[in-house]
């Protein structure tokens, strides 16, 4: 279980009003290139009856083509490749969950373990950094569930993912936009240079089309919720959470 100091962290942008502009959520054109198998579908999370999570807030979904469109402008041999958007929060929880048990068994921490309480509690403390708490309070929806943020990396023609210099949701410094921008500039030609060239790449294609980055994830983007309105300066977001879809199958 989550302590009540991880749940009750709040993040900068938590201040931001919400007011609901009330546009769908929407299917992603099979134009923008996904990674599949979904990466948590996979595992078993519980997405409920129908629940695609390659869908996305119309108006995101409309800057997510100018984004591929800025790109290839620059980059005519690249796209971009979805990795996940619209997330339930129930499916938050349990990513939430998952990305602590398995932070525990690369630290070697058994989570019942009193005796280890303040390594449990810094692995809590570091998922938080990637991971939104799952809250159910309006005023603090986890970005995914408002269909307005995406998480997502940059493929060849061939729709091979690139190498990023790092794997997306890795719990670390190395996730950071800039994590490389030392080493590239010491070093050009380097692996360093490439990957960051690789992360500034994608951040200046959803930059020009209007999507605000996660100050520690180079693969999260947003339009519309607290997040982007805070980093964009602007007083309200425009996307809340979304109801949570049915989990047993609808009887006529
Ligand atoms: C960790 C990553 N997949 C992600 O989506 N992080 C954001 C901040 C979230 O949990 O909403
Ligand atoms: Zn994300």
């Amino acid at each position: 279980m989550l302590s009540a100091r991880t749940f009750f962290l709040l993040r900068p942008w938590s201040d931001r009003p919400i007011r609901d502009c009330g546009e769908s959520l929407n299917q992603i054109p099979l134009s923008l290139h996904r990674l599949e198998p979904h990466p948590y579908a996979s595992l078993g999370a519980p997405y409920g009856v129908d629940a695609d999570p390659f869908r996305l807030r119309q108006g995101v979904v409309d800057r997510l083509l100018r984004a591929q469109d800025e790109l290839q402008q620059e980059h005519p041999e690249l796209c971009l490749a979805i990795f996940d958007a619209w997330r339930p929060i129930p499916v938050q929880a349990f990513m939430v969950e998952h990305a602590i048990a398995k932070e525990c068994r690369k630290r070697k921490l058994k989570r019942n373990d009193r005796s280890q309480a303040e390594e449990l509690q810094r692995v809590i403390d570091d998922v938080g950094r990637f991971w939104a708490p799952p809250s159910l309070d309006p005023c603090t929806p986890p970005p995914h569930s408002t269909g307005a943020a995406v998480d997502l990396t940059l493929a060849d023609s061939q729709g091979i993912a690139l190498n990023m210099g790092g794997e997306i949701d890795a719990i670390g410094s190395i996730s950071e936009p800039d994590h490389y921008r030392e080493a590239a500039n010491d070093q050009p030609q380097s692996e360093a240079y490439l990957w960051h060239n690789r992360r500034q790449s994608l951040a200046e294609a959803m930059g020009k089309a209007g999507f605000s980055q996660h100050p520690n994830e180079w693969w999260h983007f947003s339009y519309g919720d607290q997040l982007w309105a805070w980093r964009k300066g602007f007083a309200e977001a425009i996307y809340g959470a979304l109801p949570v879809p049915d989990s047993k199958p609808r009887t006529a």
